[in-house]
Order: C-alpha cells, then structure tokens, then sequence
C-alpha cells in the first residue's frame, strides 16, 4: 500500500486548525493488575499526524479512550492546548474500526450529527454537511441510506461525521482495518490530503507498521502499556519497528 501513497507538500500559508495534545504521566490501570497504559509523557504539535503502534494487548484503545476522555487518568494529566480533557470534549472527534452509523437515518442524517448540538442555522449546517461529504469524496450522497453503502463508504462518512464539526483533534483507532488494500490505500490517501487542508493534529492508531509509516509523520510504539519508542517516520523502517515491538 505504500507505493502509491503521497504525502502533500508543505503550505506553511494554510491556517493551523489542529491543537498540542499534551500527556504527562498519563496513567490508567484496570483493577489491581498491571494491565493499562502509563506513565506516558507525549506531546503532539498543532497539526502533527502521529501514529500510535503496538502488539494486541499494548494498550493502544486504552491510550485513545483516555485521549477521548471515555476514561479518566488515574494519575497524570492530558491537555489540550492548555486546557485539561475531563471527558468528552468538543474539541476532539473519534473515528472507531467499524463505522458505526445510525442506520435509521440518511447519510447526511449521520453527518450533521455532531452540528446538531453546535446549533448552527439550518441553512449553514446543511452546506457544511455537503461540503464534507464532498471532502471525503461523496459528494450528493446526502439523502443515501447507510444499508446502500459499501464498507469503504460508510468509513467514509463516519470520518466525515468526525470531520463535520472540525475537530481540533482528530483520532482514529484502526479506522481502515476492515477494508480491502485497495480501499484502504484510496481511504489512507485521501485521509492525508485532508488532514493537510484541514491541518488537524491526528492521532491515528494501527497495528499495521507500514501503514504507520506511510501515514505518520511521527511514530510511538507501545509495548505492555509503555512507550518504547518515539521517532519520526522517515528515521524509522518496519524491522527497526518490529524489533523494539518484539523486545
Ligand atoms: N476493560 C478491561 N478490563 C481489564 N483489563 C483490560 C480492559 N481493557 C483492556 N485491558 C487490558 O489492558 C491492556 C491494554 O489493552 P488495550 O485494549 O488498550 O490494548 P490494545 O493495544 O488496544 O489491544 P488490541 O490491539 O488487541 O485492541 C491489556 O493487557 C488488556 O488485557
């Protein structure tokens, strides 16, 4: 999937939309085990794409539910600019695995679900809602049912239900996973060029190594719920990933 994946070129001109994410000494553990995530310290530019990697069991859903606020840090602190995360925030947008669409209602139903609670006029939430869609690449979708979509397009509009109400933190927890290569690579690709219009600091978790490094403009590696590694993507390569994931 790498050989037809572009990263866009640099536009120090596009306005940063994107926030710092900054974690210190995050730390969640279930029950009396040692099984969770921490101490994690991790700091993510405005407008950083970082991908998160790791063995089954690392920790990655843990670190992305406590980035989501879905959990609380039992120790540490993660902030958003220079504001704590206390729960679910309106800055933040989640996009899981499988799309989990309302099905009872239309595509743009599922898209304006977000801008419902913005209160935005009609008018204007119905042009965003077309303009995003158009953004990922179905435009004049809107009035579809979900049932009537492939896979690939209903990842599509659960990132343009994420997208619609322009997160400042956009992450995504192995949102392609469940889709062929081909689709895969379309959906990676398209991703990338709109995380460079939107310049929305991401955070995009994977257990696929390549995908991470064709994605990432940074690394993190997770291994038994700490960080092992931290590098920019272009330093790194699969077997130095799979070498300090094996330990
Ligand atoms: N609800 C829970 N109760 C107890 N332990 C849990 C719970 N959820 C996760 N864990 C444990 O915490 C650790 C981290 O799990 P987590 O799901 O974050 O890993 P992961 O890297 O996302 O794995 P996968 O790639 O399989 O989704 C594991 O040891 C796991 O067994």
């Amino acid at each position: 999937m790498t050989a037809t994946m572009t990263r866009p070129t640099a536009d120090a001109s596009a306005a940063t939309q994107g926030i710092r994410l900054t974690l210190d000494g995050v730390t969640y553990r279930y029950g009396r085990g040692h099984a969770g995530v921490g101490p994690l310290d991790l700091r993510v530019d405005a407008g950083e794409f970082l991908c998160v990697v790791g063995p089954s069991g690392s920790g990655k859903s843990t670190l992305l539910s406590l980035l989501a606020g879905f959990l609380r840090p039992q120790a540490g602190q993660i902030r958003l600019g220079d504001t704590p995360v206390r729960g679910p925030d309106p800055r933040l947008t989640l996009v899981q695995q499988e799309a989990a669409l309302f099905p009872w209602r239309t595509v743009a139903g599922n898209v304006a679900f977000g801008l419902e609670r913005q209160r935005l006029p009609r008018a204007e939430r119905d042009t965003r809602v077309e303009d995003t869609l158009r953004l990922v690449g179905l435009g004049g979708y809107g009035p579809r049912r979900v049932h009537e979509l492939s896979g690939g397009q209903r990842q599509r509009v659960s990132l343009a239900r994420a997208l619609a109400v322009r997160p400042r933190l956009l992450l995504l927890d192995e949102p392609f996973s469940a889709l062929d290569d081909r689709t895969r690579t379309v959906l990676s690709d398209e991703l990338l060029s709109i995380w460079w219009s939107q310049k929305v600091t991401v955070v995009f978790v994977t257990h696929n190594l390549e995908e991470a490094l064709a994605l990432g403009q940074r690394v993190v590696a997770l291994r038994g719920g700490e960080m092992v590694l931290d590098g920019a993507a272009r330093e790194l390569n699969v077997a130095r990933l799979r070498e300090t994931l094996e330990g």
